[in-house]
């Protein structure tokens, strides 16, 4: 799904009302009628006190349309107007009218402090304050308005944005902003939805189709890509009945060093369980038995040494190799990765210690293969990019990053970036159980495994973590998220690709 700015959703919206030969009002409706449906299905009539705050721009303008309509389904609502401007919209003005002609009064304003009203741990509350709209950070009793609402324990849905929440820049540290519950956004999720600075004030998240020109947002290049089910399919290449292990690839998994064996156990579980006819793993000789022992599918190969690895060999005739977990960053195991990056002409993946070598020795980076897929979670990646000011900030410099690397960056986190080129690619699968150690191993396998079954590197890295994070929303329905460890995730990667070629899903998070 596409990520669109603010201004290209702007753009949507005239050409939608150009095209369709409607007004901007029928589009409000329209929107607003999306949300009155979803709330209408959840709420199935209760009785409990509705209370809407709405500016006075179109987005309180969907809040009047979506008080009309609870209001002629008869829901208990109270309509307040957040009355900082007399610069009211023409939707906004003409939903205000038909508010008062149906309820034969006004809604409330609030001027100020002094007027804000109770609200009560069971109010159900819909922000529809400010929406895209918002051009400065919020200022006086408004301000004090958003953190009175979000003293309050309602529950809060936020309508388009929760309020405050700019669509392209971080909020300063004491800006007021809507920490909503639950944010119903209209066609297109805003990027800042899964930013870590941003994600927490968005709660859950759904898209409310409302009926965009289809033409346009075919045509129009998105600032990012949201992945789910749909996207994923797409990149999903069934296998050919008349096929053996060598059409599969052969994955070789260097890395580890003593204590740290069981990374390359997860990695090389993760890239058997996604497929990849082989897998032979290149340690140090300590892990010889442990590998053995612990996965019998794989082939070992032993360095030298019996604690790190010292000599990477390079001839085995593997189609991806992984490198880096648990490998550790001992001078003789730099000097081997180093030979490695110079001689193979193989697609590599590159995690853990293998990117704090990178980071320390940074004259290796000329070296990387074009299109090697590195896994830095957020200290790696600091490591090896530098400090930022902000998430957006970040973007930038990993972009620059990759432009002059020639790579793919997989960015983890609990929205996985996947940066290519000048595309953005972002997660929606995985969960807080997710955070628990070497899960990051299996995800190297799984993106391993797929490099070996001939999916270009950018789309086995899209494919991989949208499997990778099933796998833990199946390890999660199971175990919950403090019983699961890494080790159900790459058990469970069958699980995750039998769901993606399901008729339904499981396991799926409200965005
Ligand atoms: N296609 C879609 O997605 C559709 C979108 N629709 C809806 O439209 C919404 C966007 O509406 P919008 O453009 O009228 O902006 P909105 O967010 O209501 O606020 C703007 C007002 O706030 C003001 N203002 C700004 N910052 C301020 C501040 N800090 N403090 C005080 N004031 C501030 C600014 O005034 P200014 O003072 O800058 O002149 C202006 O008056 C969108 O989110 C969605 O809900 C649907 O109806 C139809 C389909
Ligand atoms: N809260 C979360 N939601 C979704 N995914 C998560 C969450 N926390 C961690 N993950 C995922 O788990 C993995 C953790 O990787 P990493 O930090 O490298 O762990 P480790 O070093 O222990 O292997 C990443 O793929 C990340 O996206
Ligand atoms: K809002």
């Amino acid at each position: 799904m596409k990520i669109l700015t603010a201004s290209q959703i702007k753009e949507a919206d005239e050409i939608t009302i150009k095209n369709q030969n409607i007004s901007s009002e029928d589009l409000m409706e329209r929107a607003a009628t999306q949300v009155f449906n979803e709330i209408h299905k959840r709420l199935q009539g209760a009785d409990l006190p509705v209370k809407i705050f709405c500016g006075i721009g179109n987005n309180g303008g969907d809040g009047l349309v979506i008080a009309r309509l609870l209001m002629e389904h008869s829901y208990n609502v109270k309509v307040f107007i957040v009355n900082y401007s007399d610069n009211r919209s023409p939707d906004f003005l003409s939903n205000y009218d038909k508010i008062k002609n149906l309820s034969h009064n006004w809604p409330e304003l609030l001027k100020g402090e002094d007027d804000f009203p109770e609200i009560n741990r069971g109010d159900f509350v819909i922000d529809a304050i400010f929406g895209i709209g918002l051009n400065r950070p919020l200022e006086g009793w408004v301000a004090k308005m958003v953190n009175f609402l979000n003293a309050s324990s309602a529950f809060i849905l936020a309508i388009d944005m929760p309020s405050g929440l700019f669509s392209d820049k971080i909020p300063e540290e004491g800006d007021a902003v809507i920490m909503a519950n639950f944010t119903l956004t209209f066609q297109t999720p805003k990027l800042v939805f899964f930013l870590p600075e941003t994600m927490e004030f968005v709660g859950d998240m759904q898209v409310l189709e409302i009926g965009l020109d289809r033409d346009f947002l075919s045509k129009i290049t998105p600032s990012a890509q949201l992945i789910g089910r749909q996207e994923a399919q797409n990149l999903y290449n069934p296998r050919n009945k008349n096929s053996h292990k060598g059409n599969y690839g052969h994955v070789l998994v260097a890395g580890g060093s003593y204590g740290k064996i069981g990374s390359i156990v997860l990695a090389t579980t993760a890239s058997l369980r996604t497929g990849a006819g082989l897998s032979t793993v290149f340690i140090p000789k300590c892990g010889y038995e442990i590998v053995q022992t612990a996965l019998p599918e794989a082939m070992v190969l032993t360095d030298a040494n019996y604690e790190m690895l010292t000599d990477i060999k390079t001839d085995l005739d593997a189609d991806v190799i992984c490198f880096g977990m648990g490998v550790g960053r001992d001078k003789s195991t730099v000097e081997t990765f180093k030979e490695l990056l110079k001689e193979t002409k193989k697609p590599m993946v590159i995690d853990a210690d293998g990117l704090n070598i990178l980071s320390e020795y940074n004259e290796l980076l000329q070296h990387l293969p074009e299109n090697t897929v590195l896994t830095p979670h957020p200290k790696e990646l600091q490591r090896l990019i530098g400090e930022w000011t902000d998430d957006f900030d970040k973007i930038r410099k990993v972009q620059e990053f990759i432009k002059k690397r020639k790579v793919i960056v997989v960015l983890k986190g609990a929205h996985t970036f996947i940066f290519e080129q000048e595309n953005i690619y972002i997660n929606n699968t995985g969960n807080p159980g997710m955070a628990t150690a070497g899960s990051g191993d299996v995800l190297s396998g799984v993106i391993a495994g797929l490099i070996s079954q001939k999916y270009e590197p950018l789309v086995a890295a899209v494919l991989g973590v949208y499997l990778h994070g099933k796998s833990g929303d199946i390890s999660a329905e199971k175990l919950g998220y403090e019983g699961m460890i890494s080790g159900d995730i790459a058990q469970n990667m069958g699980l995750a690709f039998s769901d993606l070629l399901s008729e339904k899903e499981n396991g799926a998070r409200a965005d």
